[in-house]
């Protein structure tokens, strides 16, 4: 690993490494942050983050306005790449934002030329936890959150891999990738024409069909002027869906707010809040 940057902030302290991924097959950037902790000998819990389309490490750590409140609970926050990246990485072939760098899914891809580096998957539920927890004074107690295609990615991570979390959330999460046009795009180009193995990836299929081990409790905001609402995100998708096996889902609607940082950072605190009962107990 090498660092790249650091900064003291709220009396903690928020640094960028790189490292080379087994997983990605390519150089990987994370960024984490750590709370002001008197203790040398306690572990912290810790809150995975996952970005939207277009996002690396930086745009929650720079515009969330999280860390007063991770401090004050004393939790790390790690916000990984939403992608592979470098020079030999495929991307869209028409760059489009939705698709290839900055747009990964969260998940493995079978096609080529994708699946040579699109491993997201494996990344943060495997190789980027083993990291973090032999180099950072970071416990095995683990949260996980995210916005858009990284709401997306935090639902179908903690949903499948329940025992490995204590919480999952998520900010205007597309919810049922299967049926929007962001994840139709992204599920043909990195998974093929398999159904059955797009849902694997998909949060409202994986409610109705998969074992869900654990039922974690689950908090997902949105804002109700969001533009890509009706057409990529569809709430109602997963609620229905969360109703039909009886998990109960925190889901508010907030008038007036976009799909942008300006909402995401309204509402952090109380995201905080809520995985600190979890992570902390
Ligand atoms: N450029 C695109 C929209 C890109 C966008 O809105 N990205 C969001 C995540 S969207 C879902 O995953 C984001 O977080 N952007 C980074 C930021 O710092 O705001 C368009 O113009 O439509």
């Amino acid at each position: 690993m090498e660092l790249i940057s650091e900064n003291k902030v709220f009396g903690g302290l928020h640094q960028r490494f790189k490292h080379q991924s087994a997983a990605n097959n390519c150089e990987m950037t994370f960024a984490i942050f750590l709370p002001k902790t008197d203790s040398k000998n306690n572990k912290l819990p810790v809150l995975y983050w996952l970005s939207g389309l277009t996002c690396t490490d930086e745009n929650f750590m720079q515009k969330a306005g999280v860390f007063k409140y991770a401090n004050e609970h004393g939790i790390a926050i790690v916000a990984p790449d939403t992608s592979p990246r470098g020079e030999d990485v495929a991307d869209d072939e028409n760059g489009s934002y939705d698709f290839g760098l900055g747009a990964g899914f969260y998940l493995n891809a079978t096609q080529a030329p994708f699946a040579a580096h699109y491993k997201m998957y494996d990344y943060i539920t495997v190789e980027l936890p083993k990291l973090i927890e032999s180099n950072f004074p970071i416990s095995d107690k683990k949260a996980i959150s995210g916005h858009s295609m990284g709401g997306h990615g935090a639902l179908t991570i903690g949903l499948k891999n329940s025992h490995q979390y204590v919480s999952i959330s998520a900010f205007a999460p597309i919810t049922n990738p299967m049926d929007c046009p962001w994840g139709v795009k992204a599920f043909t180009g990195y998974l093929g024409e398999d159904e059955s193995l797009w849902a694997q990836y998909d949060a409202t299929k994986l409610m109705l069909e998969h074992k869900i081990e654990r039922k974690l409790p689950i908090k997902i905001d949105q804002g109700g002027d969001d533009t890509f609402l009706t057409e990529q995100l569809k709430p109602e998708a997963l609620l229905n869906a969360a109703k039909a096996i009886g998990y109960d889902v925190d889901y508010q609607l907030h008038d007036g707010y976009d799909h942008s940082y300006f909402f995401i950072s309204s509402f952090i605190e109380q995201h905080i809040e809520f995985h600190a009962q979890y992570l902390n107990a």
